[in-house]
């Protein structure tokens, strides 16, 4: 592991700018708005309190997002996220297994050619490998969920050998009582039985009690 660098040294990949949407400069990318959200001309503001991803980039990290990259992004909620990283990727998939916000993803992936929508469990990806391309250039993972390690390890089949993860750990989605600390040690600890892990950085302000980590398939 090493350490982080300074967030305004982190490059950032073509489409993706640091902007002053009037409040201090913050990530932005270029699409059709979703929601309340700063613009600026076809600008969006990406805010790293609404996003684990932005905020990886806030903590000093590169999540590996790059230009026309395909992606398999599990955990998609209504889209927030997802909609900045199809706005500079090439395919995007969005799995989401809570009908509800996938209703919302919908209207989001309506506006964007190259965002595909996927109602299903991400700890069943037997459900969508028929979709999905395989040697996608990352992974991003933000499942609330127990056991986000297994499902990383069980979607690393969609990761080219050279591909990343960008995983965000909600240490409370896997033990509500334990102490954060341990819960990513035991959680980056089962994540090497695939992956190489390359960087973590704590998402505090931003997001409590929550771990970045980049990694790559191994
Ligand atoms: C923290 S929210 C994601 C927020 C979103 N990534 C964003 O930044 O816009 C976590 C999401 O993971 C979804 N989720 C949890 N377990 C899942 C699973 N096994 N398969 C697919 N989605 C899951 C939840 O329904 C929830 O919408």
């Amino acid at each position: 592991m090493t350490d982080a660098p300074a967030p305004e040294d982190v490059a950032l990949p073509d489409g993706l700018v640091r902007r002053d949407f009037g409040g201090g400069e913050t990530l932005a990318t270029e699409g059709p708005v979703v929601g309340p959200e700063a613009t600026d001309g076809d600008w969006r503001a990406w805010d790293a309190s609404r996003s684990k991803l932005a905020a990886t980039y806030a903590a000093g990290l590169d999540p590996g997002l790059s230009a026309d990259a395909t992606v398999l992004y599990l955990g998609a909620a209504a889209g927030t996220t997802v909609s900045h990283v199809a706005d500079v990727a090439g395919p995007t998939y969005a799995v989401e297994f809570a009908p509800r916000p996938v209703r919302d993803l919908c209207r989001v992936a309506d506006d964007r050619d190259r965002l595909f929508p996927l109602l299903a469990d991400a700890r069943k990806p037997e459900s969508y490998a028929h979709v999905v391309e395989t040697d996608c250039d990352l992974l991003v993972q933000d499942v609330a969920t127990r056991g986000q390690a297994e499902v990383a390890l069980r979607n690393r089949q969609f990761l080219a050998d050279d591909g990343r993860l960008a995983l965000a750990i909600k240490a409370r989605s896997e033990d509500v009582t334990g102490d954060p600390t341990d819960v990513f040690d035991a959680v980056l600890d089962d994540l090497r039985d695939g992956y190489e892990v390359l960087e973590t950085a704590s998402l505090e302000p931003y997001h409590d009690d929550h771990l970045a980590v980049v990694a790559r398939p191994r």
